[in-house]
């Protein structure tokens, strides 16, 4: 029998009405949640995420604001944008999109983002802060993927986990999410020697590479849940993983598919940490 399909799509429709709601209780209460989306050049899937991050507060009851600001944008005007936004009171939430052009150091720009308003949780404080059990803001892929195994009621204690990926973004902050819920975790990377024996282990697998369909049905434990971060274009067009989805459906217990799998989560958990950045604004104005 096939895998069951985790539907990012679906999740995110429930969680997303629910964040409507209490976006819209919290501007009755005289805070609108805000976010800033800062867009430096016109990388052209960069332009679809924005765009679907924009659309998504509007229908989420939270306003928001483009800043698309032209590739030879410099540091430094960069820089000064975002101390403007860190100083707005209408905006709870500020969002760089990455990748940023390579004459723009990414980790200077993310580190001049205010922690309280850091609602990717890139800031190298809520990297720390979640390292030690005690986040603010939860980077939105890991989150989703956390909930998307929550909606199936996965007993995460005391589970193998194993992820591939070893990112800032992904990786790292999705192993301590793991490992705080009770996990055993192995986080592989591209220099693991016999990938193959590490992927076969885990009750829980989750593949972030950037590497097309890298994950095969052999390399994967059967019943396992399997959550694939990848988004990958292929020459015809077409999006996949980095999991070979039409292989490992027939191994896995649970599988996420691309697309309408962690996708769709990653904006929907940035709206979450928007509502409650505003939120934590609202209780200490
Ligand atoms: N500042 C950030 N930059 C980037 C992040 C991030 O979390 N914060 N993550 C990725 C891109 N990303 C969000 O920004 C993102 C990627 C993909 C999707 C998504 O919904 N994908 C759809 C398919 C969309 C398509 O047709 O291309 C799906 O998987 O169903 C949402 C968000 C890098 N940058």
């Amino acid at each position: 029998m096939p895998a069951k399909i985790i539907d990012g799509n679906a999740l995110s429709k429930q969680l997303r009405t629910e964040i409507a709601t209490n976006s819209a209780i919290l501007t009755a209460k005289g805070t609108k949640p805000g976010l800033a989306v800062v867009l430096v050049g016109s990388n052209h899937a960069s332009q679809i995420y924005v765009r679907n991050k924009i659309k998504a507060c509007h229908d989420a009851n939270i306003y928001s604001e483009l800043i698309n600001l032209d590739e030879n944008t410099s540091q430094v005007d960069l820089l000064r944008i975002i101390h403007e936004l860190n100083e707005n009171p209408s905006i709870h939430g500020i969002l760089v999109q990455l990748p940023l052009p390579a004459h723009i150091d990414s980790y200077s720009v993310l580190e001049s983002i205010s922690p309280n308003k850091d609602v990717d949780g890139f800031h190298v404080a809520n990297a720390g802060a979640l390292m030690t059990g005690k986040p603010l803001f939860i980077p939105c892929t890991p989150y989703g993927c956390m909930k998307m195994l929550e909606s199936i009621e996965y007993p995460i204690r005391g589970a193998r986990a194993v992820i591939v990926g070893a990112s800032n973004i992904v990786g790292k902050p999705m192993a301590m999410l793991l490992l705080q819920a009770g996990a055993t975790v192995t986080i592989c990377n591209s220099k693991t020697k016999d990938l193959s024996a590490h992927t076969k282990e885990a009750d829980i697998l989750v593949v972030a590479t950037g590497k097309p369909k890298m994950i095969l049905g052999q390399m994967v434990k059967p019943g396992a849940v399997v959550i694939d971060v990848g988004i990958n274009r292929l020459p015809d067009g077409k999006l996949c993983g980095d999991v070979d989805y039409d292989e490992v459906k027939y191994v896995a217990g649970w599988i996420t598919p691309v697309p309408g799998g962690v996708g769709p989560m990653t904006i929907t958990m940035l709206l979450q940490n928007t509502l409650e950045a505003a939120e934590h604004f609202h209780q200490t104005r």
